[in-house]
């Protein structure tokens, strides 16, 4: 394979630098103006305030733009771009039970693929290139993610309700997604066991899965503490609450990735320390669903590795990263009553190297830097949300922007949008066919 060069020039540079101590709110935020970086193939070779332009295939012109690691987004359900709008104003158990399963039982394989797909050129636009996903019918999401050019931990969410069989389908499912998909994609493409809560996953098959991930060396995407309802419904069966009762069958280790973690008693914010269990803050489906607010400052203050995401875009309703930095940040700020919370400096760490670590990806990606992957977008400075320029670029990207300002977005070294035009999948007719693909699911409700 003959070598690529792109070469980044003159831009202002804004990156964590991954202190590589797991002290996870440790790392050094740079922000440096004229730098130049060299991509070699996926990677990142070199970061100088000159670099020769002799034998480089494509020169992006860094004025004007600020360049930063892409963002991560650790918990989502890509297909549900299937389902934005459908069913709002309603809390997590009427709008699973009464709206969301009753159409999610109609989809296929292509439905998914093509949900995932709207999700994709989403993220791209927005400054996403890694995301986490538990949904049904993975191996067609794989192939969009394959296709889209992006990066993915796939999980299959794996859900038994204590019946053998849907739990033996479950297993089979999630280990053929691993031995098809991890690792695959030039190395864009991991898996995860997904199992969907402790409510909806028996105990049979949620130390099935813990002997299994150990097995195959991967890791747990799981839903965790995300209403008061589903404590009490935990507490009820096992007169525990949700992450005592994990310990207690061994599930928990520092490969699990828990989504929400709203509702925590003091017990469970150490297990979760001790255990060093990476928590996925998802702010804007919190307040939609009127969950509740992730006490992420207290999780920060005990050095707990916390990440972001977006849930799925029906209780989103978007995956714009740049919005939900800011929710973020503010949501923490109102509930502790104290402006230094969850600051805009915490908040990109959050979304970029902290969103590796939860991953497991933290020397490939989520800062740039030497060796690791090129996954990088350039911000447009020259926009109203980014000025004026001369104050603090990192409090515009954190209280101002939003996806819209991102113009460039590289995976894994290859463009997949510049200057704001898409260089995958053709969005006209993927949006044709979702309106006709949604039309179609939602008769199931009438
Ligand atoms: C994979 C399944 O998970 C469902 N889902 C989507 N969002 C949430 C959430 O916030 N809590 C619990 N479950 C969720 C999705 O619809 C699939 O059925
Ligand atoms: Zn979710």
């Amino acid at each position: 394979m003959e070598t690529k060069y792109t070469l980044i020039e003159n831009v202002n540079l804004i990156t964590a630098i991954d202190s590589k101590d797991n002290i996870y709110w440790n790392d050094d935020l740079i922000n440096e103006k004229n730098i130049s970086v060299l991509i070699e193939n996926d990677k990142i070779a070199e970061i100088s305030s000159k670099i020769s332009k002799s034998g480089i295939d494509k020169v992006i012109d860094g004025n004007d733009k600020l360049l930063m690691p892409s963002l991560i987004n650790t918990h989502t359900h890509s297909p549900m771009n299937l389902f934005r709008g459908l069913a709002d104003d309603l809390e997590l158990d009427t709008w699973l039970n009464e709206y969301v399963w009753p159409v999610e039982s109609g989809l296929n394989g292509d439905l998914c693929y093509l949900g995932a797909q709207i999700a994709i050129m989403e993220m791209i636009k927005s400054g996403t290139t890694c995301f986490s996903d538990m949904y049904f019918f993975m191996d067609y999401v794989a192939k969009a993610v394959e296709d889209g050019g992006l990066r993915a931990v796939l999980s299959n969410g794996m859900i038994d309700f204590s019946d053998e069989e849907k739990r033996k389908n479950e297993f089979k499912e999630s280990e053929n997604l691993i031995k098809k998909w991890n690792n695959k994609s030039d190395g864009r493409i991991k898996v995860f066991f997904g199992p969907h809560s402790p409510i909806t996953a028996s105990k049979e098959l949620l130390t099935g899965v813990r002997e299994k991930a150990n097995k195959y060396d991967v890791g747990i995407n799981i839903h965790m503490n995300e209403t008061q309802k589903e404590i009490e419904n935990i507490l009820n069966q096992y007169n525990m609450r949700p992450f005592e009762y994990l310990n207690e069958i061994g599930f928990l280790d520092g490969d699990v990735l828990a989504a929400h973690c709203v509702w925590l008693s003091d017990n469970e914010i150490d297990i979760i320390k001790e255990k060093d269990i990476k928590v996925s803050y998802n702010p804007g489906s919190n307040m939609k669903l009127a969950s509740g607010i992730a006490p992420i400052s207290d999780l920060i203050e005990k050095n707990i590795c916390v990440s972001l995401g977006s849930d799925g875009v029906a209780s989103n309703n978007n995956l714009d990263l740049f919005e939900e930095m800011k929710l973020a940040s503010l949501l923490q700020k109102v509930d502790t009553l104290n402006p230094k919370s969850l600051t805009a400096e915490q908040t990109i760490k959050m979304a970029t190297i902290n969103g590796a670590r939860a991953l497991g990806l933290e020397n490939e990606i989520g800062s740039i830097e030497i060796g690791k992957k090129a996954d990088m977008i350039l911000v447009n400075t020259n926009s109203i949300a980014m000025s004026p320029s001369v104050n603090s670029l990192i409090s515009h990207l954190v209280y101002s922007a939003n996806g819209s300002t991102v113009d460039t977005t590289i995976c894994n070294g290859d463009i997949l949008m510049e200057n704001k035009n898409l260089n995958v999948f053709n969005e006209e007719e993927s949006l044709k066919n979702l309106n006709l693909a949604t039309s179609k699911l939602k008769k199931v409700l009438n």
